[in-house]
């Protein structure tokens, strides 16, 4: 038997709706690198993204595979997927603490309170959040928001990662510093990365592979 492809695989992904919307994709994603999607405004870029997650809206149908490590997971529910999301919003939960945040997102393989807690303390180190975890996140500036998004992602223990524009909401210091995080976790942890974006800066910072996608439908 062949030997699985590693990394993320999107074979002949079409998607569809009343709009005669039609997308024809197909894609490698090796490990620790970047496919950089863009395209106007209404183009099918975060529907791609819903797919490739298993929370494409009930408007559309598609076709096509996606797989992770020649695992087939088109027919999977989102949360067995092991995808990593992360949207232009933080989307924390406003009432449960940065720590809260965290200790929510760890798989329950991860079982006593004691590792659960270390490795949220671990990852806010990581994350330059040192002493973090017992505020709120409206506390929090932007970019600190970015990187508590960030932790909670990883820590979800992710087989790939799918960036809906999430630097769009920093400056332009941020943004890179953002971008530079996040493709460097994604390098150490060797995971595959999609990337939505506007920016040609973050397709640049990338350094793969980009996909440009359709006119508005
Ligand atoms: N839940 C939905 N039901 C019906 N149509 C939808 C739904 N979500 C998105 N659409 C439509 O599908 C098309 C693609 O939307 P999508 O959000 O994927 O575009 P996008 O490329 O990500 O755009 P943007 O850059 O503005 O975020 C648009 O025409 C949009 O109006």
């Amino acid at each position: 038997m062949a030997a699985a492809v590693t990394g993320l695989q999107l074979s002949q992904i079409e998607i569809r709706s009343n709009a005669a919307k039609l997308l024809g994709i197909d894609a490698h994603v090796a490990p620790g690198t970047v496919l950089t999607v863009m395209g106007p405004s209404g183009s099918g870029k975060s529907t791609l993204l819903g797919f490739l997650g298993g929370f494409l809206a009930q408007a559309f149908t598609a076709s096509g595979r996606v797989r992770i490590d020649g695992e087939d997971i088109t027919a999977l529910a989102p949360q067995s997927r092991g995808a990593g999301l992360l949207f232009q919003d933080a989307l924390l939960f406003p009432h449960m603490s940065v720590l809260g945040n965290l200790l929510f997102a760890l798989p329950p393989t991860v079982k006593t309170r004691a590792a659960r807690e270390a490795a949220a303390e671990q990852a806010l180190t990581e994350m330059d959040l040192k002493g973090f975890g017992p505020r709120h996140p409206d506390t929090l500036s932007g970019g600190q928001r970015a990187r508590v998004a960030l932790a909670r992602t990883l820590l979800s223990q992710p087989r790939f990662l799918l960036l809906d524009e999430p630097f769009s909401r920093l400056d332009a210091p941020l943004r890179a510093q953002a971008r530079r995080l996040v493709f460097s976790e994604a390098q150490k942890r060797t995971l595959p990365v999609v990337l939505v974006t506007h920016d040609m800066a973050d397709a640049e910072a990338a350094d793969g592979p980009v996909i440009r996608i359709g006119t508005p439908a």
